[in-house]
């Protein structure tokens, strides 16, 4: 069954826009555990505007299931945040500084030797890892080259198109994914997915391992409650 891990970025944005400690963000990431997320992802940014460098190490002290940490390795800051904590997961994204959210996957074929070597930089260290890439099968491909574990296919293109058409949204992330598996590299998949169209991307998607998701979810929470809503991703990722 595909994991589900809990993306609380924006627990922490919330926090940040009055100063103080509300809402707790450990707090918030253990009550996602406790309802039955399966993981936990944050994604660091250089300005510290929602998950600070410090939140990282609370996190990594006390909760129990797979910690995902997102960024951006051109950054010394992020590597060294990501040494030190030892996460389950390292996910590598090609943000530009001040990006509002992620919006590409990394150019594996023009930056393959870089990869490679922060690739394995983290194994080393016993970090599996998973590199941000467009559903584009030369992508994954070259993706496999560097030695990744994984790859998280970047779903904001399949979330926008979903409500005109699904089969026209889906189909290049089919292909992206047997092409994955051709190649022999574990698959995630994260952006913008929703209770609206989660349960066709993992019903259509042969070999999903884990989906991250935090806007969309956190937005739910407002009405629905943390524990309901996760109850309804969970249902959806069945
Ligand atoms: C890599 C990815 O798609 C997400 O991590 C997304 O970028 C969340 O980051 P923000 O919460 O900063 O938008
Ligand atoms: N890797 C994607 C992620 O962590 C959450 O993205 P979003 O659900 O906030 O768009």
């Amino acid at each position: 069954m595909t994991k589900l891990s809990v993306n609380i970025n924006k627990i922490a944005t919330l926090r940040n826009s009055r100063g103080g400690n509300v809402p707790n963000v450990l707090s918030a990431a253990l009550a996602c555990e406790r309802f039955g997320a399966e993981g936990i992802t944050v994604h660091p940014r250089p300005d510290e505007r929602h998950i600070r460098y410090q939140d990282v190490y609370n996190l990594k002290a006390n909760i129990q299931t797979e910690f995902n940490i997102e960024g951006n390795c051109q950054e010394q800051k992020f590597i060294d945040l990501v040494l030190a904590n030892t996460p389950t997961q390292v996910t590598l994204v090609p943000d530009a500084l001040g990006q509002i959210t992620s919006n590409h996957g990394w150019d594996t074929i023009k930056h393959k030797d870089y990869l490679k070597e922060m690739v394995k930089l983290f194994k080393n260290e016993g970090i599996r890892v998973s590199i941000f890439v467009d559903p584009v099968e030369d992508m994954v491909e070259a993706a496999a080259e560097t030695g990744t574990d994984r790859i998280e296919l970047y779903t904001e293109a399949y979330a926008a198109e979903f409500g005109f058409n699904k089969e026209e949204a889906i189909a290049p992330y089919f292909k992206a994914a047997l092409k994955a598996r051709e190649v022999g590299l574990g698959l995630n998949a994260g952006h913008d997915l929703d209770l609206n169209n989660l349960a066709y991307f993992n019903q259509h998607i042969p070999g999903l391992l884990e989906v991250s998701i935090g806007h969309a979810l956190i937005a739910d929470a407002l009405y629905l409650g943390l524990e309901e809503t996760i109850k309804r991703y969970l249902a959806a990722l069945k």
